[in-house]
């Protein structure tokens, strides 16, 4: 029998339900910035890395970076940003879910800890390839 089809939404009943579907979208976007701004008002470290990616920015503009430095440098930015937003997710959720001491919720914050301390690293090393040679050269003079 041709019956119609129950999971499939008509076209006018989606089209009206679309403003809806953008005020939801709209919306997690805002809890995300949100989460950005709680982060950036509890956490010092992210006072820091906001510092270091001001003056990385400015270091590449001075430098004239090349298209690719510039995506290695961004991605580099944002996967340390990503890092210690992360942790601070997780230190959050550690608090709540075990205040008092406990040796896994210990080893949670330390690991989470670590991935930020791991990207760092990786960021440092981008930076020292991309912009290493140009200090390096203007160190000697050249
Ligand atoms: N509930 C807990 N149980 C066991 N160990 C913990 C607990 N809370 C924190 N620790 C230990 O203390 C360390 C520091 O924790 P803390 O919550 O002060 O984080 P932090 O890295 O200093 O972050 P922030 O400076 O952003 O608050 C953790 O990495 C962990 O080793």
């Amino acid at each position: 029998m041709a019956g119609a089809e129950p999971d499939k939404v008509p076209e006018k009943v989606a089209l009206r339900r679309f403003p809806a579907v953008l005020r939801k979208r709209a919306a997690s976007f805002g809890y995300a910035f949100r989460g950005v701004g709680a982060a950036l008002r509890t956490e010092v470290h992210l006072w820091f890395h906001a510092a270091a990616t001001v003056v990385v920015v400015a270091l590449g503009l001075y430098c004239g970076l090349e298209r690719w430095e510039w995506a290695a440098v961004a991605l580099s930015v944002g996967a340390v940003w990503c890092a210690e937003l992360v942790n601070t997710a997780v230190e959050a959720v550690v608090n709540l879910v075990s205040p008092e001491y406990h040796p896994l919720a210990g080893r949670a914050k330390d690991v989470a800890a670590g991935a930020v301390l791991v990207m760092a690293l990786a960021a440092l090393a981008v930076g020292g390839l991309v912009f290493g040679p140009r200090l390096w050269s203007w160190a000697a003079g050249t």
